[in-house]
């Protein structure tokens, strides 16, 4: 097996020659140097000044989450902390009791009452304790379900562009990650911190009842193991952090390693090796740097559970002294000891809580920050109204750059569509189509220049209710695993007639008829009875998608680039149906589809080159024309 991954490994290494390590920039760039970055910006002052925020943060998302649960769940602790605290104290007077003079039966007869009240509040305790943690227990899936809804709701308003940011990815992936998973457990953590607080402040009441003196010792013994706790949360946190870019690398191709999509290219590009190789040498990275991280973490517990003992013995050390010097009775050391034992327990499970408070809080931040930001790129709320039609749509001047490209993908770019007309934006690949099409859909933000719609810019408008007066046929169109009908209806409410017609007129009811499920198939080869089309019939889908959305505006991006012949004379003559009350833009490189378009704008390295009518264009003799010859040459017979 070993040597199997050796030969793996050696033939991938092989065949990724000299570029991969380039390519996965973080194999060269030294992961401790993002540790020490994050490490100046973590500090334990910080950590112990956030607590209070931390123990807030917790209680608004039980709140949140059920309001009725989270404040059974800390009031029946606290109870059950005070009865455990009596529990104790009542336990003197069992000893008191049993410690006097006399004949044993008298002496168990006298410590009776005592101990039936130690026996009433311990299981009164217990019952109390009980129906804390069913309480506690309740809350977690209702916490996580309402950081994932929060999560989900802004990913999906906030701006295209951020997508294209791979920092924005990085942040989202820690936020879904360890954020999402930290909330419920951050919950946990400061409702049982609030348990063992409640336990500690019992016991250590009783031990300063009985003698003061032993409350400082027993706190001091405590510290070791708190420094310990705190110091290994904080390793293992930003060995993560440090770690996050490697993981989503790890992931994504671990992913297309084991996704029906890429299993064929896999096979028939024999990838195999070469992919195995990569996640090999990511693996190891992360591991030699989890290695590390185990190590320090095991160091640190170590030197903490050395010292926590000697201070343990120390402990004793005070109570035998006090004992001998005859200024504590034998009964009470029975009781400082028992309470001793139970304060020590309150106190790790409370370093332990705000420990796991401590790291469970770093990741949560993580997911607050993501958050934060998320809602920053929110496109703000905006004034103007989204007519139901338009007579003109013009962009004037529109310069779009793709976050952090060099070069913009449109320069200074002006198109004009009219009610009713049949717009057709042709180039070459790379020219820029798709992305002036994205901002004439309102989907990406121009940094110059302006979109209008009947003089209002759309800037000035909420994005949804715009969109909803468009419509997108995508070039690269989701393959959603529903239902066919609802990979056409997307979410809108069914109208019938509706979904017939738009099938008709994108051919896609004829590939539903072939269906056994028929519109109720799904779309998913991955789950049973699931179906998987073509991808012509998949771009008929997508159409119908188009068609469905009785939108003013219709953009296709490449419609027919997948479709047979017959099926694209039968989209173009729906087309030219449609376009009797709707207006379209036409995105494709069949130039033969756009000779009766009302404009044609010819797109060149993000710039309008031409415009006019196709005769127009043919006359002009630049780009366009040919572009459109070089095609119709390729149906000529040759002898
Ligand atoms: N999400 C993105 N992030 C960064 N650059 C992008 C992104 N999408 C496109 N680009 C770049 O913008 C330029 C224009 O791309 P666009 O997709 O608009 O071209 P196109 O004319 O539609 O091409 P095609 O005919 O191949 O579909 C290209 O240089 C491309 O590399």
């Amino acid at each position: 097996m070993a040597s199997a991954w050796r030969r793996v490994r050696q033939a991938g290494g092989q065949r990724a020659g000299a570029a991969s390590d380039d390519e996965l920039a973080e194999l060269t760039t030294h992961f401790w140097r993002a540790y020490d970055e994050r490490m100046a910006t973590v500090k334990f002052g910080d950590v112990a000044r956030r607590f209070p925020a931390l123990v807030g943060q917790a209680v608004t998302l039980g709140w949140q989450a059920n309001r009725r649960d989270i404040v059974a769940t800390i009031s029946l602790n606290l109870i059950s902390g005070v009865f455990g605290g009596y529990a104790l104290f009542a336990t003197t007077g069992v000893l008191e009791a049993l410690f006097a003079g006399g004949p044993t039966p008298h002496r168990v007869r006298a410590a009776l009452p005592s101990l039936i009240l130690v026996a009433t509040a311990t299981a009164v305790r217990s019952g109390v304790a009980t129906a804390a943690g069913w309480a506690q227990s309740r809350l977690e899936p209702q916490v996580t379900q309402v950081v994932e809804v929060r999560l989900y709701d802004l990913t999906t308003q906030v701006e295209l562009a951020a997508f294209d940011e791979p920092d924005f990815h990085d942040r989202m992936q820690r936020a879904r990650d360890r954020g999402v998973y930290s909330a419920s457990q951050l919950v946990n953590d400061v409702i049982n911190f609030i348990t063992a607080f409640a336990g500690l402040a019992s016991a250590t009441v009783v031990v300063g009842l009985l003698q003061p003196i032993l409350v400082v010792v027993l706190l001091l013994a405590q510290l070791p193991g708190a420094w310990a706790a705190v110091r290994t949360a904080r390793i293992s946190y930003l060995t993560r952090f440090a770690l996050v870019d490697s993981y989503r690398r790890k992931y994504i191709l671990a992913d297309l390693i084991a996704e029906r999509r890429t299993a064929a290219e896999l096979r028939s590009f024999t990838m195999r090796a070469y992919l195995i190789d990569r996640v090999a040498r990511l693996a190891a990275y992360t591991r030699s740097a989890e290695l590390r991280a185990a190590r320090q973490e095991t160091a640190t517990t170590a030197v903490g559970k050395a010292l926590g003992g000697i201070a343990t013995a120390g402990v004793y050390t005070v109570l035998g002294v006090l004992l001998a010097a005859g200024w504590l009775a034998l009964s009470v050391a029975g009781t400082a000891v028992l309470a001793l034992r139970s304060a020590a327990g309150s106190l790790q499970q409370l370093m332990y809580s705000v420990n796991q408070c401590y790291e469970d809080g770093l990741y949560f931040s993580d997911y607050m920050a993501f958050c934060a930001d998320a809602q920053t790129r929110i496109p703000p709320p905006a004034s103007a109204a989204v007519p139901q039609d338009f007579a003109r749509i013009v962009a004037s001047g529109v310069t779009f750059s793709y976050p952090g490209a060099e070069q913009p993908s449109l320069h200074e770019v002006s198109v004009e569509i009219g009610r009713g007309e049949v717009v057709a934006l042709v180039g070459e690949n790379g020219s820029g189509k798709t992305t002036l099409a994205k901002i004439l859909a309102g989907l990406y933000r121009p940094q110059d220049g302006t979109v209008y719609w009947d003089g209002v810019s759309i800037a000035e408008m909420n994005g949804e209710p715009l969109r909803e007066r468009i419509a997108v046929i995508a070039q690269d169109h989701g393959h959603w695993p529903l239902s066919v009908r609802d990979n056409i209806v997307m979410g809108r409410l069914l109208d019938e007639s509706l979904l017939a017609a738009a099938a008709a007129g994108s051919g896609a009811d004829a590939v539903i008829a072939e269906l056994d499920r028929g519109y109720d198939t799904l779309l998913a080869r991955e789950f049973k009875d699931g179906a998987e089309l073509s991808g012509g019939q998949w771009q008929r889908i997508a159409a119908a998608r188009g068609f469905y959305r009785t939108a003013p505006l219709l953009i296709m991006d490449e419609p027919t680039a997948a479709l047979d012949a017959r099926a694209e004379y039968a989209l173009f003559s729906s087309l030219r149906t449609l376009a009797n009350d709707r207006t379209v833009l036409l995105i494709t490189h069949r130039l033969a589809s756009v000779r009766h378009a009302d404009r044609i704008y010819v797109l060149d390295h993000g710039n309008v080159a031409e415009s006019g009518t196709h005769a127009d264009l043919m006359a002009l003799g630049g780009q366009y024309a040919e572009l459109y010859t070089l095609q119709a040459s390729q149906y000529e017979t040759t002898p």
